[in-house]
């Protein structure tokens, strides 16, 4: 039975189509559809028990699921593009992650060809397991501050890895604690002597035969985490060198280079590619953050057509809670913030794809673009998304606690996105100064990409809104002007201000938060933007181009409600014309209400992905919740284990009590 069929019915576009616009081709939803599948008629990746398994069960069931999932990829013989939509359906971090996600990825980006060609195909065929080993005890946001130590030695062409101090003991790194073999160190280059910089170095951690460590290697996990499962399934370890010798050729070569006569050589690369693995990893954290959001919107909004309280009027049926206001006032901007998010990280994917054939081809005048962009919206996005599951629990009650509504799992998996590859407000400082940059070479230096608004920044500082009725504001071009004129007044007013210091660093470190406040309405501009250019493409399917747009104007409204003291401080609208958005914001959440189950449909998310019972697709919530608790440990006897020692005298001392 599906209880939620009348929703369904109401909608008035095309289902399947927004299934497509929402992959982004036919190609891949019909991938992505086809893994989802897989995944979630195979007993194996079951994963309701997850949240009761101790450490090491859930660690050895993980190890299981990867190695399955890497027989499905062998016999399959599924493509890289398949294998990550499996990755995604398994909902599982492994130390898999790691080795696809940022070992090869390092080695890809800032090795030579020739090393390239020895250790890539060692990765690819999982011969070898790496992982990336940056973040200390006690630096991660500070790279040039790590202190583990790579000193040359010219008489055995060697580097020896050491860790000189407690603080330098390498924390964090997922993979590193248990699995992997190998991993791409960072650590302070020193030849005859001298600092050169943070350099990437492949150092072999186990032994390939019975994988204990290797002399010199001090290796292990460094404890649970937040949350029942959720990020424990990862072994993040903990790492230190005593003098461990590696050959001279295992220094990640592209960017510099050490001859055997202990000479650096500069390649013609700059040394920021040295980071370069973190603008690709960040680039795919904002596709991911839309993929969570998505997740957590589509339980919340299932739950909520189905959950009722109040307002039964002659004995009918109670109010769905999904048809109050102030409950779509906090669900549909984040249904509209999922789509958002899915459009820009398309776009973003472009560009990153585009800034990576440059670099091959050793152009790298857009580099800091890239990266002002992966850093702002990794950080725009993540913030948003945990937020945002957050919302969807309470937007679900007291059920949204339960473990078995999937949110406490989903948010205790996320939340690390705001600090891991980059904390989210050293992040957004590296935006401002980005933006700081542009507006102070603005007399000599045009503009371009994402900063090309402020190229316009003298009309956008004098003129005004025209919006005069709540309709104006469906119209892109006064919307994307609005959020152009806040940013551009935001960051012009900083620059001013940040003028006044004598020393620059003094002043950017005194207005920093000002600063991030520029550096995220820069970000809000983008995904904006972004959202409206989407909707010039072509888009087929009845009614689906119609109902994006009423999400996008969903998304640009409410943030323009909630940032208006913004808006109303830098002068470019009244109050009048604030309240009209919002008015015009109410509306549209009318506009999204017949359409909110079929929007979340169009995730095309199994039951399985969700593991939800508030969130399944047939709306059967309460006797499912009420069989589910049935299977709860707790339950398989009556009278619980320790009741006789514990509980029992203590009801007995009362019973005797009461007869004195
Ligand atoms: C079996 C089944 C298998 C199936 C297959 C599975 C396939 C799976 C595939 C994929 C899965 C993917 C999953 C990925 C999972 C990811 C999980 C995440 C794990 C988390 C990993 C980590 O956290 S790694 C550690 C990350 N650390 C950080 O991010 C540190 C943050 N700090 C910094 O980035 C920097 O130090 C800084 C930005 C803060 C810079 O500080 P500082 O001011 O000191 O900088 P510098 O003086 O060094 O340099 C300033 C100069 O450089 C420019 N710049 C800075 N960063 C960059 C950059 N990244 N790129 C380019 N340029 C950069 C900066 O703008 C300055 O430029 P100027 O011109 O000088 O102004
Ligand atoms: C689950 C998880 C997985 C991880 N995986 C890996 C991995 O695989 N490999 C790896 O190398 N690392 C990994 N990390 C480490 C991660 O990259 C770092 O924790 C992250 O970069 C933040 O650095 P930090 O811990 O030094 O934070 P800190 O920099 O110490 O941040 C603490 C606080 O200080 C503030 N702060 C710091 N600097 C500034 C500044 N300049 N201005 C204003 N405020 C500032 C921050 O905003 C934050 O509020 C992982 C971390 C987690 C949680």
């Amino acid at each position: 039975m599906d209880y939620l069929s009348d929703e369904r019915k109401k909608s008035d576009f095309d289902v399947e189509a927004m299934k497509v616009a929402w992959a982004g081709s036919i190609q891949e939803f019909q991938l992505s559809d086809r893994m989802a599948k897989l995944v979630a008629n195979d007993p194996v990746f079951e994963k309701f028990t997850r949240p009761m398994l101790g450490r090491k069960e859930l660690l050895k069931n993980t190890l299981r699921k990867s190695a399955h999932a890497w027989k499905l990829i062998i016999d399959l013989r599924l493509s890289e593009e398949e294998a990550k939509w499996l990755r995604l359906y398994v909902d599982e971090p492994a130390y898999t992650d790691l080795h696809w996600g940022m070992f090869i990825p390092a080695i890809e980006g800032q090795g030579t060809e020739e090393q390239k060609k020895k250790w890539l195909p060692l990765a690819k065929k999982m011969q070898i397991i790496g992982c990336y080993a940056q973040t200390e005890l006690g630096h991660g946001s500070n790279v040039q501050g790590l202190e583990t130590t790579a000193t040359f030695d010219t008489r055995t062409d060697e580097f020896i890895m050491h860790s000189p101090t407690l603080t330098s003991s390498k924390w964090w790194p997922g993979g590193l604690g248990k699995l992997s073999t190998h991993a791409v160190v960072y650590a302070r280059l020193i030849v005859g002597g001298q600092f050169h910089g943070v350099h990437g170095f492949i150092v072999q951690l186990r032994s390939l035969e019975d994988h204990s460590p290797l002399p010199g290697i001090t290796v292990g996990d460094i404890g649970l985490k937040f949350g029942n499962g959720a990020y424990n399934t990862m072994d993040n370890g903990v790492l230190r060198f005593d003098h461990v010798r590696i050959p001279r050729n295992q220094m990640l070569m592209r960017v510099s280079q050490v001859t055997k006569e202990g000479k650096i050589m500069q390649s013609d690369v700059p040394r920021q590619l040295i980071y370069g693995t973190m603008v690709y990893v960040r680039q795919t954290i904002v596709a991911d953050a839309s993929k969570a959001l998505s997740r957590a919107v589509c339980i919340a909004t299932r739950y909520s057509a189905v959950r009722r309280q109040f307002g039964s009027r002659d004995g009918g049926p109670e109010t769905q809670v999904i048809d109050y206001k102030t409950q779509q006032s906090r669900l549909f901007p984040l249904l509209a913030s999922a789509y958002a998010f899915r459009f820009v990280s398309e776009w973003l994917k472009s560009l990153y794809l585009d800034v990576k054939q440059r670099l091959e081809a050793n152009e790298f005048s857009t580099l800091p673009e890239a990266h002002a962009c992966t850093a702002g919206l990794k950080s725009l996005t993540t913030t948003a998304t945990a937020d945002g599951i957050e919302e969807c629990r309470k937007l679900c009650g007291g059920h949204g606690y339960l473990v078995s509504s999937g949110l406490p799992e989903l948010f205790a998996v996320y939340i690390p996105a705001c600090t891991y590859e980059g904390d989210n407000v050293v992040l957004m400082l590296q935006v401002a100064r980005f933006l700081v940059k542009t507006v102070s070479e603005l007399g000599h230096k045009k503009p371009v990409g994402t900063t090309a608004y402020m190229g316009r920044v003298a009309s956008l500082m004098q003129k005004n809104s025209a919006v005069q009725t709540a309709e104006g504001w469906l119209n892109p071009g006064a919307v994307v002007e609005a959020f152009e004129s806040r940013a551009a007044r935001m960051a012009v007013r900083c620059a001013q201000e940040l003028a006044k210091f004598g020393n620059p660093e003094e002043g950017f470190a005194e207005l920093a938060v000002d600063l991030v406040e520029v550096a995220v309405s820069h970000c809000q501009l983008i995904v904006v933007t972004k959202f409206f250019e989407k909707l010039q493409q072509d888009i087929p399917g009845k009614g689906v181009k119609e109902s994006l747009e009423v999400l996008c104007y969903v998304y640009a409204l409410f943030l323009l409600h909630k940032h208006q003291g913004d808006f109303l401080a830098t002068g470019y609208l009244t109050p009048k014309q604030a309240s009209l958005a919002n008015a015009q914001l109410r509306t549209l959440y009318s506009k999204v209400r017949p359409n909110a189950i079929a929007l979340v449909d169009s995730f095309s998310y199994t039951d399985h992905y969700l593991g939800s019972i508030l969130g399944r697709y047939d709306g059967n919530v309460y006797p499912k919740l009420y069989e589910a608790a049935w299977e709860d440990p707790l339950n398989d006897s009556d009278v619980i284990d320790g009741f006789h020692q514990y509980v029992q005298p203590i009801l007995k001392q009362r019973l005797h009590s009461a007869k004195l």
